[in-house]
């Protein structure tokens, strides 16, 4: 088969690194199988928590302590700590003292270069001249990269150890002066690898010019991930995750319910990412599409599965609902104003309030004299916006609900019937729909309920309109 895949291994999957050794990077592979193939891996599960902050619960790492006000020389404390649980991370990796020497010397030059410039920024700022807020992204930045270069360099090394011709390739710009783009960068750290006989290993963290956690924040591994896809004209893209893409939350409806999903386009994955779970982040998923790039989702720890591919064009044979996805902390902002009959320009100024807040929308409604956006977003921001509205409304009514979004979602159901069998599926399930959105194109069945209908929604919707029907079979690993 033609040309390299581009794979991503997940921050999860590669802390169960000797499983991702044998399930994804090595396996079976010997001589030339090893090759055309390019691997982004993220920082090893939870070091970027440490680093930053904690993604599920907020509470802050480094450079949380960095720019708050807690005593000067938390943050130093956490980064010594952060050192040691790299340096445990590698004892794990290398039995051999002359490669976890390595290893370790070269997280002890990554941190004490960040602590030595965190601790002269705050010396330069201690003058007044220079503001710290002006330079938190860089030190957010710098400190991302930490872990991302660790694993990276790790993985270089350990398969090195095994014969393999593997190359770390340091997308973190450390130590060099150039300012060069995402694009730049990645050109240039490819211009002379041969693929027939290198195995590139890349960190998951690219700094450049335009700024990357500025425009992604800690999605940047995926847009990393696409970047090289797209530079490198792979012929697929394959990210390795702890689980399968499967019909719906296995947590929620049971791991003997859920069918992985063998195939479905990309359309189905940009609505699945509005609900929070990211088979890809959108804006990576956008690059690959353009450039008709197929994308696999893989199990780490089930390789023989061919997981999900994803592709532009797809469309289930059979018209059904593929997957069931839901997300719960949605707060639906209905504006009610009998004076915008037949009336313009209510729309555009709340759009102008919500994006001012910076809150997402996730869908809207529309009638005679209401305008109902559901979003996400903190409680405070959502105050924030209802205050503005009503200071700009004041004849208006505004108020907020928090409500749960379930999503029944396929690449063909344009057909009758379906939505009619889905609500009446909840309706027998005493749940009421609070609201309901379908567009034209069909891709998607939005249902608004109560909160506390959410796993039941997900559990009937799942039992009703998949359980009963056949998902299409995995496509084979070579058939992409
Ligand atoms: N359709 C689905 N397929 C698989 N997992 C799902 C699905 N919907 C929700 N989930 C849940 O999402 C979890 C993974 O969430 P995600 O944020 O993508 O992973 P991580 O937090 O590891 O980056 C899974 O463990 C599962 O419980
Ligand atoms: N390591 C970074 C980036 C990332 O994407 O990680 P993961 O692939 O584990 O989601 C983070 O934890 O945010």
């Amino acid at each position: 088969m033609n040309g390299h895949t581009v794979e991503k291994i997940g921050g999860t999957s590669m802390s169960r690194f000797q499983e991702a050794l044998d399930n994804i990077l090595v396996g079976h592979r010997k001589g030339q199988e090893l090759y055309n193939r390019i691997f982004v891996v993220s920082a090893y599960g939870g070091v970027t928590d440490m680093l930053l902050e904690h993604k599920k619960s907020g509470s802050p790492g480094v450079y949380g302590l960095y720019t708050g006000a807690e005593s000067d020389w938390a943050w130093g404390d956490l980064l010594n700590k952060v050192g040691e649980r790299m340096c445990e991370i590698n004892t794990d990796i290398f039995e051999d003292d002359l490669n976890r020497q390595k290893a370790d010397q070269f997280v002890r030059e990554r941190i004490e270069g960040v602590r030595s410039c965190l601790i002269d920024l705050h010396r330069l700022c201690s003058y007044g001249h220079f503001q710290l807020d002006e330079h938190l992204i860089t030190v957010r930045e710098m400190l991302a990269a930490i872990g991302e270069a660790h694993s990276a360099f790790n993985t270089a090394l350990r398969l090195q150890q095994q014969g393999i011709n593997a190359h770390f390739i340091d997308l973190t710009g450390w130590r060099e002066l150039d300012n060069l783009t995402l694009d730049e960068r990645i050109k240039q750290a490819f211009s002379s690898i041969d693929l027939e006989r290198e195995l590139p290993i890349v960190t998951g963290y690219p700094r450049c010019k335009e700024g990357t956690m500025q425009t992604y924040d800690r999605g940047y591994s995926e847009i990393t991930f696409s970047k090289v896809a797209v530079l490198t004209e792979a012929r697929e893209a394959i990210i390795h995750k702890e689980y399968h893409l499967s019909s719906a939350d296995p947590k929620v409806v049971g791991r003997d319910k859920v069918e992985p999903i063998g195939r479905t386009n990309y359309d189905v994955a940009d609505q699945l990412s509005n609900l929070g779970m990211e088979a890809i982040h959108p804006r990576a998923a956008k690059g690959l599409r353009q450039r008709d790039i197929p994308l696999r989702v893989k199990n780490a720890f089930e390789p023989e599965h061919a997981g999900t591919l994803i592709d532009g064009n797809y469309k289930s044979d059979t018209p059904c609902v593929e997957i069931i996805a839901g997300r719960k902390g949605v707060f639906a902002i209905e504006f009610f104003e009998q004076d915008m009959v037949g009336s313009y320009g209510y729309d555009t100024q709340l759009l102008n309030i919500l994006e001012k807040f910076k809150l997402k929308i996730l869908a809207k409604d529309t009638n005679a004299n209401t305008i109902t956006h559901f979003v996400a977003g903190s409680l405070e921001l959502i105050k924030r916006t209802t205050q503005a509205m009503k200071e700009r409304f004041p004849s208006a009514t505004v108020s907020v609900c928090k409500v749960a979004f379930i999503s029944a979602i396929g690449s063909n159901m344009n057909v009758p019937g379906l939505l009619s069998n889905a609500a009446s599926a909840l309706a027998k399930a005493s749940i009421n729909i609070l609201a309901l959105h379908q567009s034209m194109r069909q891709v998607d069945m939005q249902f608004v309920v109560d909160e506390k209908d959410y796993e039941s929604a997900i559990i009937y919707l799942h039992e009703h309109l998949i359980e009963r029907c056949s998902m299409p079979a995995p496509v084979s690993l070579g058939a992409a």
